[in-house]
Parts: C-alpha cells; sequence; structure tokens
C-alpha cells in the first residue's frame, strides 16, 4: 500500500474537496458543527437583508451588506474546505485499498473432504479453504496446516514474503495476500463485510469516525464561548440604543463571528482526520481516533524485550558443557530438544550445530513426543519412548525441572550462566532428566538508537518499563543497554496484565506492544494495545492498533503522533481564543466611535474607518482558516518534552502569537480595504 499510498495533495483531491465545500453547506451537515452552524444562520439572515432591504427597514447600505454576506460564504467554505481536504485524503487511500478487494475464486473444503470452487464472498466464519502458491487468499483467516511463504505487500507494502504456519505466533492470513510457495489450509475467521480491509476502508474514509473523548470536550468548550459571545452580542443592541447608537444586525452578526471560536471550531474535524491519517500514513492501523489521541496521554509505556528492544533473532552462539560433561553431549541433547521446535531459538540451535559441524544422533526421536516451549513453563524439549525426557529452557526453569526429580546442579552451572546473562545474552540450560549437560548461549543485540528513543520517551514523561520472560541478570544488563526506567524479569503473561492494572490503579495510561495470543489478555488491558501484524489473530483482535509493518517499536512513533494531534489542537484553539483580543480592538471602537468619540481611544489599530475595521477583522477572521490548514494537516512541530514545559512552550508561542499576528493582519487588511471604501 506504501507505493499506492496517496503522501501528497493531487489536483483531483483539490478539487473534489473545493465541491465538497458547498455540499456540506447543507444545514443538516452544519449542524453536528454548533460554532460553524451560528455562522451559517448569521449569513443567511445577512443574505436575506442583503436581497430584500426594504423588507427590514433602512438598516445600513446594501453594498456593505453584501460584503458581509460574501466574507461569511467565505468563512464557511474555508472550514468546509479543510474538512473536505483532510476526508479526502482517507478516500484516497480507501480507493487503493478497494483495488486489493477484487471477489476471487476459494477453493473450499467441503463437509466431505472434497474441494469445491466459490465466489470469496460466499465464505462464511468457520469455513476451510486450501490456497496453493499463486493464488490470492481469499479471506482473514487462520493456518490450520502447513507452510506457505506470503507476499503481503498489498496490505503492508513491504515486499519481501513472509512465513506463515500453522500454531504459534505467525499463523494469521490477511485476505488479499498471495501465496508465493507451497500449500495451506486456512480456517476462515471473519464474515463478508468485517474483514480486516474492509475495517481498514471504513477507518480510512472516515465513515465510521467517532468525536474522540478530548475532541468532545473542546467542543463542549466551543459551544459554551459562543453561547456566551451569542449572550454579548444580543445584550449590546439595546444597551447601544440605549446610548442613541443604532447597530445594525450585520454589524452585530459580523461582531460575533469574529468573537466566537471559528478558527478552531471550522478546523477541529479536520485535525483529528489528519491525526488519523498521520497514523496510517505510518502503517499503523488505528482502530479508532480514541486510540490515537490516548497515545497523546499516555504515562507508562509497557515494551517486551526480545523483538522490540533487540532485534528478537535470539540465535545460538555457542554451547557450554557443564563441568565433567562433553560437548558432544550437550550438541546431542541440545539437538534433540531443538528438533521439531520450531521458534527462532529452536531453529538456530540446529543452524549453530550443523556450522560447527557437530554429529547427532536423531534415530532416537522415533515415536518421541515433542514438547512445545511456552511462555508459562519457558521449556521445550521431548519426551523419548524409552521413557527420558529432554529439556532446554530458562536456566532456573530448568534448575527447578531437575530438582524436583532429585538430581543436582553442576557447580559451574550458575557462574557460567551469569556470565552469559550479564553480557546480555540468554542462557538456556540443556537436561535430560535429572541430570544438567551444559549450556546454550542465546545472543541477541540491542537496537541501535534505542537508548535516545528512550530518552526522548523519558523527556515527554513517559516511563518505560521492560517486561521479559528472561532471567534477570539478562534483563538488566539489556535495561541498562537501552536505557529503560524499570524492569521485570521472569514475567509470566499474567505478569504483563498485573502490572498494566497497577499503574492504571495510579491513574495512568498506559501503552503496551505485544504479538502472542498470551499478549491478547495486556493488549486488550492496555488503553493503547499495538499487535503486530504478523502476530496472532486473537492478538490483533483484542489491540486498538495493528502495525502493518509488525515493527514493534513504531509504539514510540504512535506515542508522538498521538502528543502531536492534542498538540495542535490545543494550540490552534489558544491561538483562535487569542485572536479575539485584536478583533475586539477593531470592532467595538468602530461601533461606537460615532457616537462616542472619547471611544477612539480604543482604536489603538488606527484603521481606516468603522466600516473598514469592520470588514477587514471579518476578512481576516475568514482567510485564517485556510491559511492554518496546512498546520492543521501536518500538526505542529513537535519536540520531545514535559507536558507542562510543552504547555508553557505553546502558551506562548500560539498565545502570544495569537495576540500579535491579527494586529498586523488587520491592520494590514484595513490599508488595502481603506482604499476602496
Ligand atoms: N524455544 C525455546 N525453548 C526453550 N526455552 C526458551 C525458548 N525460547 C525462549 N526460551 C526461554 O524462555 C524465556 C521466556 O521466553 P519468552 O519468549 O516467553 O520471553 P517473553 O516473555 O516474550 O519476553 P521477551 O520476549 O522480552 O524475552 C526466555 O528468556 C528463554 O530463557
Ligand atoms: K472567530
Ligand atoms: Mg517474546
Amino acid at each position: 500500500m506504501n507505493n499506492t499510498r496517496t503522501k501528497v495533495m493531487s489536483k483531483e483531491m483539490v478539487n473534489q474537496a473545493l465541491k465538497d465545500s458547498f455540499i456540506k453547506l447543507n444545514p443538516a451537515f452544519m449542524m453536528r458543527n454548533p460554532v460553524m452552524f451560528v455562522v451559517e444562520a448569521g449569513t443567511l439572515v445577512v443574505l436575506l437583508m442583503t436581497l430584500f432591504p426594504s423588507y427590514f427597514g433602512t438598516e445600513g447600505s446594501t453594498g456593505f451588506n453584501l460584503t458581509v454576506f460574501v466574507i461569511l460564504l467565505f468563512t464557511l467554505l474555508f472550514a468546509n474546505f479543510a474538512e473536505a481536504l483532510a476526508e479526502g485524503r482517507g478516500k484516497a487511500q480507501a480507493d487503493s485499498l478497494k483495488q486489493s478487494k477484487k471477489e476471487m475464486t476459494a477453493h473450499k473444503v467441503m463437509e466431505g473432504g472434497g474441494v469445491q470452487s466459490v465466489p470469496s464472498t460466499d465464505l462464511r466464519k468457520g469455513d476451510i479453504v486450501v490456497v496453493t502458491q499463486g493464488e490470492m487468499i481469499p479471506g482473514d483467516g487462520e493456518v490450520i496446516a502447513g507452510l506457505a511463504s506470503v507476499d503481503e505487500s498489498a496490505i503492508t507494502g513491504e515486499s519481501a514474503p513472509v512465513i506463515k504456519e500453522a500454531g504459534g505466533d505467525f499463523s494469521s492470513v490477511t485476505g488479499g495476500t498471495r501465496v508465493v510457495s507451497d500449500t495451506i489450509k486456512i480456517r476462515i475467521t471473519s464474515d463478508p463485510g468485517e474483514s480486516f480491509i474492509d475495517r481498514m476502508i471504513s477507518l480510512v474514509e472516515g465513515a465510521s469516525r467517532q468525536k474522540t473523548p478530548n475532541e468532545i470536550a473542546l467542543n463542549t468548550l466551543l459551544i459554551v464561548l459562543t453561547l456566551i459571545f451569542l449572550i454579548v452580542v444580543v445584550t449590546l443592541a439595546p444597551i447601544a440604543k440605549y446610548l442613541g447608537i443604532e447597530l445594525s444586525v450585520p454589524v452585530l452578526i459580523s461582531l460575533l463571528v469574529c468573537l466566537i471560536p471559528t478558527t478552531i471550531g471550522g478546523l477541529l474535524s479536520a485535525i483529528g482526520i489528519a491525526g488519523m491519517d498521520r497514523v496510517t500514513q505510518f502503517n499503523v492501523l488505528a482502530m479508532s481516533g480514541k486510540a490515537v489521541e490516548a497515545a497523546g496521554d499516555i504515562n507508562t509505556m509497557i515494551l517486551d524485550k526480545t523483538g522490540t528492544i533487540t532485534f528478537g533473532n535470539r540465535m545460538a552462539s555457542q554451547l557450554i558443557p557443564a563441568r565433567g560433561e562433553t560437548l558432544a553431549s550437550v550438541a546431542q541433547w541440545a539437538a534433540v530438544s531443538s528438533l521439531l521446535d520450531e521458534t527462532p531459538e529452536g531453529r538456530s540451535v540446529l543452524e549453530l550445530l550443523k556450522k560447527e559441524g557437530l554429529e547427532v544422533d536423531e534415530s532416537m526421536t522415533a515415536g518421541a513426543e515433542f514438547i512445545e516451549f511456552k511462555a508459562e513453563t519457558r521449556m521445550s524439549g521431548m519426551d523419548l519412548k524409552d521413557g527420558r525426557k529432554v529439556r532446554k529452557g530458562a536456566v532456573d526453569a530448568v534448575k527447578a525441572w531437575v530438582l524436583s526429580q532429585g538430581g543436582s546442579i553442576p557447580p559451574d552451572l550458575t557462574p557460567n550462566s551469569d556470565a552469559i546473562a550479564t553480557e546480555g545474552g540468554t542462557p538456556l540450560a540443556v537436561a535430560v532428566d535429572h541430570r544438567i549437560y551444559g549450556l546454550i548461549y542465546l545472543k541477541d543485540t540491542v537496537k541501535p538508537g534505542m537508548k535516545e528513543r528512550f530518552e526522548q520517551l523519558r523527556r515527554m514523561g513517559i516511563k518505560t518499563i521492560m517486561c521479559t520472560g528472561d532471567n534477570p541478570l539478562t534483563a538488566a544488563t539489556i535495561a541498562r543497554e537501552a536505557g529503560v526506567d524499570d524492569f521485570i524479569a521472569e514475567s509470566k503473561p499474567e505478569d504483563k496484565i498485573a502490572v498494566i492494572r497497577k499503574e492504571q490503579a495510579e491513574g495512568k495510561l498506559v501503552a503496551m506492544t505485544g504479538d502472542g495470543t498470551n499478549d491478547a489478555p495486556a493488549l486488550a488491558q492496555a488503553d493503547v494495545g499495538l499487535a503486530m501484524n504478523s502476530g496472532t489473530t486473537a492478538a490483533k483482535e483484542a489491540a486498538n492498533m495493528v502495525d502493518l509493518d509488525s515493527d514493534p517499536s513504531k509504539i514510540i512513533e504512535v506515542v508522538a503522533i498521538g502528543k502531536q494531534l492534542l498538540m495542535t489542537r490545543g494550540a490552534l484553539t489558544t491561538f483562535s481564543v487569542a485572536n479575539d483580543v485584536a478583533k475586539y480592538f477593531a470592532i467595538i471602537p468602530a461601533m461606537f466611535a460615532a457616537a462616542i468619540p472619547s471611544m477612539n481611544v480604543l482604536n489603538v489599530m488606527g484603521l481606516g474607518s468603522p466600516m473598514s475595521a469592520i470588514l477587514s477583522a471579518l476578512i481576516f477572521n475568514a482567510i485564517i482558516i485556510p491559511l492554518l490548514i496546512p498546520l492543521a494537516m501536518k500538526g505542529v512541530a513537535y519536540k520531545p518534552m514535559s507536558s507542562s514545559k510543552l504547555l508553557q512552550r505553546n502558551v506562548l508561542v500560539y498565545g502570544l502569537g495569537g495576540v500579535i499576528v491579527p494586529f498586523i493582519g488587520i491592520k494590514l487588511i484595513d490599508m488595502i480595504v481603506h482604499l476602496w471604501i
């Protein structure tokens, strides 16, 4: 999708947005935005007064009223244009997604076991299909048999095929992707119209966009401000009348529109849509705007070590026999325990043996029962036919297992495993029944730049906790190397959820990444759960975001985008409200100058005439909206720092700027307008 994804505005998109700006004038749409709805009502009144001046008495000159009407109309169109433009980007993305949603033929496995060709749209949850090399996967599902490489570039933009296999963490497949080798059997997991791509389409189209909690709160504030100014302006008329000043309705409406928060009111939904869009551009699929917004408020981040902080290809690099044992014997048992272990760790053990030219006897595995690696036991291995049990696993787990059978621990085991752990490696002990034969040294490296990234998070005021199933020594070394704030070692899946609950009980918002079925409960519990697209269906369904590139460290960027969204909204609100100062000084003296000459001291801007002052303020109020569209869409510049510092800085930049800019802007506009009137 990367390649077809719209990075820039195309001419068609702008044209479509221009058209939509007029369509959106429909009051039924406008109602959803109370601030702009008030402007629309005012625009209508001024239009009627312009068209039927005699009906409304002698209020104002028709030329002035017509000008006010035109400026108000543009104010509305500008606000609509901002929203339409933001929506347009999403629609363009949806179009490119729809292309990958072609109708295709599926090979469905029937009750009797036969295979029948059916259209992919006939597939229902629970159906089983067979997909062979060269064919498209007809729907979302889980591999239940076989192994195949799958080209997922249609949704991820990544051209290298990925391996999908039954069982384990890489079993989920997405409809619309292509099998490039071998054959797999898939159980379909979604009904028509509810697939991953369907959900993506409706999300980027904005069809299912719901206002987020912060957006709702801000909207309420804007409505309250609008009501206050409405009351102020309405009560101004009788007061003026008492002073002997006749204020025309168009002038009062102009004042009202200038004072109510039209800038932020007009840009608010564009900011929200653009925030979602930025996350999508990043190949992260947010299930709701709420999730993106929550990312901006995160206090604590839970990361796992392997694959997130480190590269995750924990590779066996050395075998270390226990005192009195031979290298050949460790190699033999390491091999037996790994022959059917499909984890990267297990496979790397066999690769190491091959590389070192160590011969192993595979015959003894005939009729043996494979013991799969589990995060709960932290061991894997084989139960041989002759009754011997072979295991490899986390040192403390294997020790406990051996001791429980009355075995003893070789004296050099702990020093050796500690040495590996202090270097940041993962030691695995290899044992048969009550006897430990030695260690496997699994090497993994911390991804470059991690320290800087965690430093950034710290400056944002976010606490990072690394949760790992690894031993405390390895955990401590990696934690130090990566610079996380805290770590939890030897953690089981339920420990992750416990950490999240504990933080949440303290009123914190928590983010976490994960990919396994055992991560699913924690992903659901977290306020922001980012699942890897390569992960299991359970993980993806529990999470509220999915990373199509399966890069767990992306959670850091997602948080930055969320923060930027919140900041952009805050900055433009501050700017919008601060603008009122200058508009007030432009319009109020103009309204009263004729009757109360002393009012002229308020005319600090020295504007040409009362009329040009009002029109200039109104024009500024309108054109500031399109001028700020790029900022609303791109988001304000973001530097990682604490929330209080950010607030100070933004109040300074956007508050002070919001006061000063309109003084200059209105003055400049007035110099031009005054030439005409
Ligand atoms: N294939 C395997 N066979 C035996 N033991 C393993 C295997 N893979 C990992 N282990 C051991 O189990 C421990 C827990 O591994 P797991 O992958 O569950 O860690 P985790 O909880 O996901 O945390 P992290 O991914 O941060 O290391 C590892 O530290 C290692 O000691
Ligand atoms: K305004
Ligand atoms: Mg893991």
